[in-house]
């Protein structure tokens, strides 16, 4: 490591140039020897680039503003120096309030987070108190679990704030008790609209505190947070690894796209699952809740089930889908990525409109600390879809960082309507596609011919009509009504913690019928040689890396780099594709 600029003044920032060495084990960048077996029971023995770099500089103490890839590993990155101080001289500390707060931009993050440290925690042998709160829990429930205090508080900024308010939480306690603070997915934290929350707090922070700032992207939201919040810090940014400055998606994934009509993105999405073109898990992102549960019922025709995923299920079920899901308990999940705004405006539409039955439906609040995409550590996704594209280059950053996550491969692919071409071209320029230079980071999906696609077109059509606009509302509301109804059996459940997941199904059918057999079943007759041969070779790379993407519940196993499918299949299939097979 070296430090490019000498004469560092209080208001300039350092920044660091690192030499990475993957020699270094976590002994040598000074955990604790807990710390270090706990990670191993976690299948974890090498650490990443963002880690080589933060652990120490955090240990010593330093302010440290992170900035590394989606899946990069920058939760443990933080949370390991972060519990290592606390694990020294714990009883000695004066506790007014939490020693160390860590707020994220999203609930379904608090209790991420908030699972890795009790886990964490386990495996060390080591009691700390840790809570995790959020905005809807009473005044008293709030209280209660400040209680004690604990050590980490795991929260949103507009819950502290609420906390603050109401005097739960006081100012000056927090100003002589807080250690650390960690702001992770920092790039998030204002756009979701925390900017007042993060100030009201700022002035509890005490001088001597240690601030922690951690983010995929850079923007001038984290210029904004770092100068607000921290002093002097350290700015840690990955070397890049491509030739694009901007290169922040894992080179472990592979990027495709698709270009199809607006109204032929169900037949193609089709193709490629029902034809398994893909490496499951799958996840697919669409921009509205109604498209998420239009795409479900189509699906669910052809006999893939699925489950859906979306801001206005009461938090509980949320939590649980995502707990079902990564224990690969189900391989598609349906995730709608929406801005919550557009949502309100079709929620508005429909109650100056709709029936009685859809106003009171539209009336359903979405959760505005929900966010589907960021920063959720999806397990062992190996597909990411974009059913629809998403609104901006840093949304596409993040979604597609739902996969090729710490050192496993993985792979997108975008379905790109006409309408969208615009966004893609924005994407691709941020990636460095340049078609004058050959460079195709973004490249066509190799493994579907028009053939087959055409040959599925008269089933696809004629079942999609049957998905009609209200089919689609029946079943959305349908879908809130079994979780509400979920949802008290589920709080038992995250009460208690039992082991086992599958207490309620999220991926049940919507749809009374189950498929007929005709739409159940691809007939091979259906199939060209080439789709044949992809399916096929999809197949074999499948079981080459011994299907660990899925119904993996233990340590995580590590991926074969030679068994990666989508680079053995996309240049096997490219190069037959120029032969003209
Ligand atoms: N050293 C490591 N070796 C293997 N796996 C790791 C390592 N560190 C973290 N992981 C795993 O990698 C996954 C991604 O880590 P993490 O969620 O911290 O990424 P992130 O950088 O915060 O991503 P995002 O920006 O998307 O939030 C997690 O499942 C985590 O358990």
């Amino acid at each position: 490591m070296a430090e490019t600029n000498e004469n560092v003044s209080k208001e300039t920032v350092k920044e660091y140039e690192f030499e990475d060495s993957e020699d270094q084990s976590f002994e040598d960048l000074g955990l604790d020897a807990r710390l270090v077996r706990a990670l191993l029971k976690k299948g974890i023995d090498k650490s990443t680039p963002i880690q080589r770099v933060a652990i120490p500089l955090i240990l010593e103490g330093k302010d440290v503003v992170a900035r590394a890839k989606t899946g990069s590993g920058k939760t443990f990155a933080y949370l390991l120096p972060l519990l290592q101080k606390l694990f020294t001289n714990n009883a000695d500390r004066k506790k007014l309030a939490p020693n160390a707060f860590i707020l994220v931009p999203t609930r379904e993050l608090c209790q991420q987070v908030y699972n890795e440290v009790l886990s964490i925690l386990e495996l060390c042998r080591v009691q700390l108190k840790v809570v995790q709160l959020n905005s809807n829990m009473l005044h008293s429930d709030l209280r209660a679990a400040l209680t004690g205090p604990p050590d980490v508080l795991i929260s949103t900024p507009t819950c502290v704030q609420k906390c603050l308010s109401s005097g739960v939480l006081q100012g000056a306690s927090i100003n002589s008790s807080l250690e650390t603070l960690v702001l992770d997915e920092a790039d998030l934290l204002l756009s979701y609209g925390y900017e007042n929350d993060i100030k009201a707090f700022t002035p509890h922070i005490p001088r001597s505190c240690q601030c922690l700032l951690m983010s995929a992207t850079s923007s001038a939201d984290v210029d904004k947070l770092k100068k607000l919040i921290l002093h002097n810090p350290f700015i840690l940014t990955l070397p890049e690894v491509g030739n694009h400055k901007d290169d922040i998606i894992p080179k472990n994934v592979e990027q495709f796209w698709i270009p199809c009509a607006e109204r032929d993105k169900l037949l193609y999405i089709l193709s490629v699952l029902k034809l398994e073109l893909v490496q499951k898990k799958v996840l697919v992102f669409t921009n509205t809740i109604d498209t998420s549960f239009r795409l479900k019922l189509f699906l669910e025709k052809f006999g893939i089930k699925s489950a859906v995923l979306n801001a206005e299920l009461p938090q509980n079920s949320r939590l649980h889908i995502l707990e079902e899901f990564n224990a690969g308990l189900f391989d598609y999940l349906i995730a709608a990525d929406i801005s919550l705004s557009k949502e309100k405006d079709e929620a508005a539409k429909e109650n100056n409109g709709g029936s009685r039955k859809s106003r009171k439906f539209a009336k359903h609040k979405l959760d505005s600390e929900f966010g589907v995409v960021r920063g959720i550590d999806f397990k062992n996704v190996y597909t990411v879809i974009n059913f629809e594209m998403p609104q901006s280059v840093a949304g596409y950053v993040h979604r597609i960082g739902r996969t090729g996550r710490a050192y496993n491969s993985g792979a997108s692919i975008s379905l790109v309507s006409p309408d969208e071409m615009d966004t893609l071209g924005e994407i691709r320029s941020f990636v460095g596609d340049d078609e004058k230079n050959g460079s195709n980071t973004i490249a066509e999906f190799p493994l579907l011919t028009k053939n087959v696609v055409e040959s599925l077109r008269y089933r696809a059509e004629d079942v999609a009509k049957s998905v009609t606009k209200i089919a689609v509302r029946e079943s959305r509301a349908q879908d809130l009504r079994n979780e509400i109804l979920n949802s008290e059996k589920l709080k038992a459940h995250f009460e208690s913690k039992p082991r086992e997941l599958d207490l309620l199904k999220h991926d049940k059918l919507l749809s009374k019928n189950a498929p007929p057999t005709h739409l159940r079943d691809v007939p091979d007759y259906l199939l060209d040689k080439t789709t044949k041969e992809a399916k096929q070779m999809v197949k074999l790379a499948r079981d080459a890396m011994g299907n660990n993407n899925h119904r993996h519940r233990g340590p995580k196993r590590k991926t074969r780099k030679d068994a990666d499918p989508l680079k053995a299949i996309s240049s096997s299939v490219s190069k037959k594709s120029r032969k003209g097979v």
